[in-house]
């Protein structure tokens, strides 16, 4: 398995490919996901951001988290890599909280915001700062360039000159450095031209093959339909169903499913399935280099 080196690929230009590694998954404990959100609510003054959510991803999956604007998902992964505490209840990673992990960026891979990297350093700058943080030879910086599609060239630019998906390219590459067991990207696939898609596509697959678990934060339906084996789909705070992705398709594809899910989520409780019922139970089933410390 593997994806196309040294520049950007697509269709017609993935003729090298070399191997996708992913780093040794070791779990301790828990429900049996590498990653596992148990009962977390998250409450902002008299909101409620979060509302018992619960959910795993395995080892070797791609896992959808998909929901409409301000369902939460955002807070979930803020939650899930430390950056802001629940109200109640556990989200881990590899059977622990990422802020208690001695270096987190080794194992787990992130991309919340691919926009915040500083944009007076180049690419390769932003990746050889977070190759020395975690103890990588400098080396690894060329290897994650090739595996992400950027050029040398590309490299040496400054961020604040990046395109969308470049930023987005360099993000991934960073989440790759440490070649990690876990990834958490937050619409990673934003700003990626319709070649770039089939790229990154291919990449989690890829990724996921080779036993790594990823968490694939996303609006993109389609996209995501295409490359995750589960889908998680939360409203309001609140999971609104989980399974397969066939079992929630069920054969109309998951737009439909999503729309008439949310639809009834805005209508508020008591219209719909209960909340964070599996598909099966409740729609026919035909089916950033972490360092690990939490916020507020
Ligand atoms: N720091 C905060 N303070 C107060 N409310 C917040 C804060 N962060 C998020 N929220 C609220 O929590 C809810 C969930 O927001 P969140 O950003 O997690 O949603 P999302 O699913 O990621 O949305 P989008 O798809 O638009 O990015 C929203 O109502 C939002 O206004």
């Amino acid at each position: 398995m593997g994806i196309a080196r040294g520049r950007k690929a697509g269709p017609g230009v993935e003729t090298r490919r070399t191997p996708v590694r992913c780093g040794g998954v070791r779990i301790r404990g828990g429900l049996g996901g590498v990653i596992e959100f148990n009962h977390v609510s998250k409450i902002y003054g008299k909101a409620k951001a979060l509302d018992d959510v619960t959910f795993t991803v395995a080892a070797g999956s791609v896992t959808g988290f998909l929901g409409p604007n301000g369902a939460g998902k955002s807070t979930a992964l803020r939650i899930l890599v430390g950056l802001s505490r629940p109200s109640s209840g556990s989200a881990t990673v590899l059977g622990l909280p990422y802020a208690g992990m001695a270096c987190p960026g080794l194992r787990v891979g992130t991309l919340l915001d691919a926009g915040a990297r500083h944009p007076g350093r180049t690419g390769r700058e932003v990746l050889t700062l977070g190759a020395i943080t975690l103890g990588l030879p400098r080396t690894r910086v060329g290897e994650v360039l090739d595996l992400v599609g950027l050029t040398e060239r590309e490299s040496r630019r400054t961020v604040g000159g990046y395109s969308l998906g470049m930023r987005q390219r360099l993000g991934i590459a960073h989440a790759l450095l440490g070649t990690p067991a876990v990834l958490i990207l937050d619409e990673p696939a934003n700003g990626l031209d319709p070649q770039g898609i089939h790229w990154m596509r291919r990449l989690l697959r890829d990724l996921a093959d080779s036993g790594c678990a990823v968490l694939l934060s996303s609006h993109l339906l389609h996209e995501v339909e295409q490359v995750a084996d589960h889908i998680v789909m939360i409203g309001r705070g609140r999971v609104l169903a989980q399974g397969t992705t066939g079992e929630l398709g069920r054969g109309r594809g998951l737009e439909e499913t999503f729309l008439e899910l949310t639809a009834h989520a805005d209508r508020g409780p008591g219209s719909t399935a209960s909340p964070g019922s599996t598909a099966s139970q409740e729609i026919g089933a035909s089916p950033e280099t972490g360092t690990g410390r939490g916020g507020a």
